[in-house]
């Protein structure tokens, strides 16, 4: 996707941080509403940070309008009331929905008269302190005539934007699951797997607390595609994450880490704890199905500093498990 040009490089680092939030990009660039953020410079000093495409058709060129402060853009006594209103969200520090209407030049430098229906959002930094403002409006102006007898505030306003919210809210959480799972067995992918271990790795080495690393393999995985056909390899897959679901804790990270190899992190988990819940999992394998597994765990020592450490030892015990004749756990002594 191409950088838009009327963000600044800060807020667009921000939307890319999460994948999730790819949805939020779309929103921005294709909404019809006017979205805009400003940042907050003081009780009333207000300086424009970025302004989606549908704001920026309405004002011209963006370049011109971006950094600049609300009253360098907007002629009085509009700029009065877009202050005030601003000055009012930083000082109730929860969301405001309002009205508003007054002059401005448009994109051809012609005068037009506007009103517009707002939502100001509070953006807060990581102290607290409300550093820009989301706002959100609709031009009024352009929204075919209401009936007579119509409520222009009406609640059937308030619902679609509820609806909408909540759709855009469902939408999003579909996406970062895409981003964040394993297609065919639903469990977490390798990237977002390797990230979440990261975390847990520093979180046990600052506290030091016990924390293990499983590595496993189905046991001749090759030969059930060959024989039985891929899709029988795919249900092989399917049923081992679920076996492993079933099994481990729920504060326990499962992953698929590549082809027939997951991985499974336990937070303050002894190696000797590790050890009981991969028989467990090789038990309940064995006996519900003909498919067998070889594990490697390793647990984490003071020299490890990434997961990758961990994940070295957990392979070459799995490839012991291997030699020694699969079906079995092997861990460090
Ligand atoms: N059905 C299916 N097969 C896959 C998928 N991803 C990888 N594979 C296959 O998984 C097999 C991996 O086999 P290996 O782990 O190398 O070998 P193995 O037959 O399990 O032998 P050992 O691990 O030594 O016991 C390869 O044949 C891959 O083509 C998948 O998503 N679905």
């Amino acid at each position: 996707m191409h950088q838009t040009p009327w963000m600044t490089s800060d807020i667009l680092s921000r939307l890319n941080a999460n994948a999730g939030m790819l949805l939020v990009r779309s929103l921005w660039e294709y909404c019809p509403e006017h979205m805009f953020i400003v940042r907050v410079e003081g009780p009333t000093d207000f300086v424009i940070e970025a302004m989606n495409p549908t704001r920026q058709a309405m004002l011209g060129n963006d370049t011109v309008a971006i950094g600049k402060r609300i009253e360098q853009l907007l002629p009085p006594p509009l700029c009065h009331g877009v202050i005030a209103n601003l000055s009012r969200c930083v000082e109730c520090g929860s969301p405001i929905r309002y009205e508003e209407e007054g002059g401005y030049i448009d994109r051809n430098g012609i005068y037009q008269q506007g009103h517009w229906q707002t939502l100001l959002v509070p953006i807060t930094d990581q102290e607290g302190y409300i550093s820009h403002l989301f706002g959100v409006s609709r031009d009024m102006s352009q929204l075919p005539e209401q009936p007579v007898g119509a409520n222009p505030d009406s609640k059937e306003f308030e619902r679609r934007v509820h609806e909408r919210t909540a759709e855009l809210v469902a939408a999003n959480e579909h996406l970062t699951h895409l981003a964040t799972h394993d297609s065919l067995t639903d469990i977490y992918n390798r990237r977002y797997l390797l990230e979440l271990a990261e975390q847990e790795l520093r979180r046990a080495s600052r506290y030091e607390q016990s924390l293990c690393l499983m590595m496993l393999d189905i046991d001749h995985f090759k030969e059930i595609n060959d024989t039985e056909g891929h899709l029988s390899g795919d249900e092989a897959l399917r049923r081992v994450a679920r076996t492993i679901l079933a099994t481990v804790r729920e504060c326990d990270l499962v992953g698929r880490y590549g082809g027939d190899e997951f991985i499974i992190l336990m937070p303050q988990t002894t190696a000797d704890g590790a050890r009981e819940i991969a028989e467990r999992l090789r038990r309940t394998l064995t006996q519900a199905s003909s498919l067998t597994i070889s594990i490697g765990i390793a647990s984490l020592e003071p020299t490890d500093h990434f997961v990758v450490d961990l994940i070295h030892r957990a392979d070459n015990l799995l490839l012991q498990a291997k030699r020694n004749g699969r079906n079995r756990i092997e861990y460090a002594a």
